[in-house]
């Protein structure tokens, strides 16, 4: 199974300091062997997914298993990451690169990266949970046919002229043609006490100076360019496969010089290149990140307009290492407290998550598969990355409920709200990929879930397929620039469209969210939008779009204790205020996946907003049939859903010759179901 494979990796190794942490203290190190670090440029050839995984194996520092995770364990401070120095490596000789260096080698083939062609969008989630192997797509993928993607946001309103008028995106662009604000950036990142995870899940704070600047290296003095380079200006910014005769460890050097020449404060620049501004050397920068690390140069580009220079370091260098392995009791199943003792005498080294959850748990190490064990396929636990208990928390499912999982597969979080729930009310869990249900229902039957229904229809047709849902959970289809640890292909496989594409589904698919809620619910009246992305197109835009196309819908606080507030301004453009109780999550900040979550609470419709609302809906009968019914009735009915629950059972028995006498006055409603069309 790919997820005993998993398992075999090292015990999750928190994030140790940034490499310019170990620059202060590279005296203690020693060299590395030549091999690795005589790798030519040869390498960014295009890049494809199989050969940046090749890269990253081949940058992959030793890593040391932990025995427990503690920023004072000095195995933890060991374990290296890309371009930190082991202690029998080469030290790299920053200082000593100079101007007309002859190249170190030729290259190898391993570095050799011929470029794809893009065809699908693939989609990224965040679960390890997958079910089933053969079904199983590779995480998070789901195929998009282009072709039948709208040219444009416009062609959208063709589809629902009213409801779904999405903003041109030249509309939501064309606010003033601001580069980005690095001070805005500054402030959007900053963080205090409350915003941080438990220690123990912290990776470490990204350098900065006495005042909580950003870090001014004590190398600044020697760092004047030392007879580097600005190739990529040169050449007026276009991307090259390969500057000939440049290695890779070269590039290292440049890279780390460069960022502190570019980190944030202007005056900086005076040790860079004479005659050379602040932007130059942050062209340089991006595409020497983009080789070292096997971006892209857009996504390169694009990520960094999220953070400050230093931050954006410490963000990609997160991405080549492994979060945390986490797995989530099954309350339905077990306690938090037996499952620990058991998988600890199983020899499982692990440790609550934090306080922020009863039911995560953090393995560190253990001699068995976590995906194999007995409890595991018992169903005790799930296997499932902290940052997905985030949605879930936010969503907040109280039992007796009826509540809409509109982007479900594999179910780490429908089963998630099914233990919430206590197995009562009703949890209808969606996906549109056929294939990805089966995932679905096997983890919904390991995991005892009785009160999910599995569904298999294009989230874009709720509420048309059914509505009135107390609480809706859209936990989006998007790029996956959350989770690049896990799937090195995001790296290279994405494009500017793909993001617009993306964005537009997302948009659609938010308004379907937020019109499925009955506005009425006396328990409930709200939608949880996540994604495990952390571009500002597919989250707060997204989010910020939903409110002006439903004005009757606010944003409220996620209620959950960390995470850092969302960008209420971007790139020149403002979004509403309320953004601010959106929250991000990052690699390098919390030590878990990227994500993004949002909670709105839905209130009444004006009357304006209702009067077009008379079309008739579908809705699902007991008997999984679906039937048209005009718009008013799709709110739910308990009294009469129990009845016909009661015979439809009845009915199913009956038709395996079994004859009830009596009916179990408990019975709550159904079990797993697959319905498609
Ligand atoms: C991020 S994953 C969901 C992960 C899931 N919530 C979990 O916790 O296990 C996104 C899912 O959206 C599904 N999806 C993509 N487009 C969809 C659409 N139009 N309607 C419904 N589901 C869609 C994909 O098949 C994929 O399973």
């Amino acid at each position: 199974m790919g997820r005993k494979a998993k398992n075999k990796q090292a015990a999750p190794t928190p994030l140790v300091g940034s490499d310019l942490d170990r620059r202060r203290d590279k005296g203690k190190r020693k060299a590395p062997s030549g091999s690795d670090n005589r790798k030519s440029l040869k390498a960014a050839k295009g890049v494809n997914a199989k050969s940046s995984k090749d890269r990253q194996r081949r940058l992959q520092p030793r890593v040391k298993k932990v025995d427990v995770v503690d920023d004072d364990d000095s195995d933890i401070e060991d374990a290296l990451r890309p371009g930190e120095l082991s202690d029998d490596q080469e030290e790299i000789p920053v200082k000593k690169v100079k101007k007309g260096k002859k190249p170190a080698t030729t290259g190898s083939d391993e570095d050799d990266l011929p470029s794809r062609p893009i065809k699908q969008i693939e989609f990224s989630d965040s679960e390890d949970d997958t079910g089933g192997d053969d079904e199983r797509l590779p995480p998070g993928q789901h195929t998009f046919d282009l072709d039948e993607a709208p040219e444009d946001d416009g062609d959208f309103d063709s589809q629902e002229e009213d409801d779904f008028d999405l903003v041109s995106d030249e509309e939501m662009n064309s606010d003033e043609d601001s580069a980005f604000a690095s001070s805005g950036a500054e402030e959007d990142v900053d963080m205090d006490e409350n915003d941080l995870p438990p220690p123990h899940l912290r990776p470490n704070p990204i350098p900065t100076d006495e005042e909580g600047g950003p870090i001014s290296t004590n190398l600044e003095d020697d760092l004047d360019h030392q007879g580097f380079t600005l190739p990529a200006v040169e050449r007026g910014g276009e991307q090259e496969d390969y500057e000939a005769g440049t290695s890779l460890k070269e590039v290292e050097s440049r890279m780390r010089w460069l960022i502190g020449v570019c980190s944030g404060k202007q005056e900086k620049t005076s040790n860079g290149l004479p005659g050379r501004s602040r932007s130059d050397h942050l062209l340089q920068l991006q595409h020497d990140i983009a080789t070292y690390f096997g971006y892209n140069l857009f996504l390169v580009n694009k990520l960094m307009k999220l953070f400050i220079v230093d931050e954006a370091i410490a963000f990609f260098e997160a991405n080549e290492s492994p979060r945390p392995v986490t797995i989530r009791a099954n309350t339905l199943r077990t306690r938090r407290r037996d499952l620990a003792q058991t998988l600890s005498n199983r020899g499982v080294v692990l440790e609550p998550i934090g306080k922020w959850s009863k039911v995560g748990l953090q393995v560190f190490e253990s001699p068995v598969p976590v995906g194999a064990t007995p409890e595991y396929l018992a169903g005790h636990y799930m296997l499932q990355s902290a940052s997905s208990f985030l949605p879930v928390i936010a969503l907040a499912p109280q039992p007796e409920e009826r509540i809409l999982d509109m982007a479900s597969a594999p179910g780490g979080k429908t089963t998630y709200i099914s233990a919430l729930m206590q197995n009562t009310g009703i949890v209808f869990a969606n996906d549109s990929n056929k294939q990805r249900t089966k995932s679905l229902t096997a983890n919904v039957h390991r995991l005892g879930c009785k009160n999910v229904v599995v569904c298999n229809y294009d989230a874009r047709e709720f509420p048309k397929v059914l509505g009135g849902f107390d609480r809706v959970l859209l936990d989006a289809p998007c790029s996956g620039t959350g989770v690049i640890s896990k799937d090195q292909s995001v790296k290279v496989n994405k494009t500017e469209r793909d993001f617009q594409l993306l964005a537009h589904l997302q948009k659609q698919l938010l308004l379907c969210a937020l019109d499925s809620v009955n506005p009425n619910s006396t328990t409930g009246g709200y939608v949880v939008y996540s994604t495990c992305s952390v571009t500002v197109d597919e989250n707060e835009a997204v989010v910020d779009y939903a409110l002006r196309k439903r004005p009757h819908c606010k944003l409220v606080d996620t209620g959950l204790e960390f995470g850092v507030e969302g960008f209420k301004a971007f790139e020149g453009k403002t979004f509403h205020d309320n953004l601010s109780l959106t929250r991000r999550y990052y690699p390098h900040k919390h030590n878990m996946d990227g994500f993004f979550v949002a909670k709105f609470k839905i209130g009444k419709r004006a009357k304006k907003e209702t009067e077009k609302e008379e079309e008739p809906q579908r809705m699902i009968n007991a008997e999984g049939e679906v039937v048209i019914q005009p718009s008013n009735v799709t709110m739910f009915n308990a009294e009469e859903d129990e009845q016909l629950i009661k015979e439809s059972k009845r009915k199913h028995l009956k038709s395996k010759g079994i004859k009830l006498s009596k009916p179990r006055s408990d019975a709550h409603t159904t079990s797993t179901a697959v319905k498609t069309r």
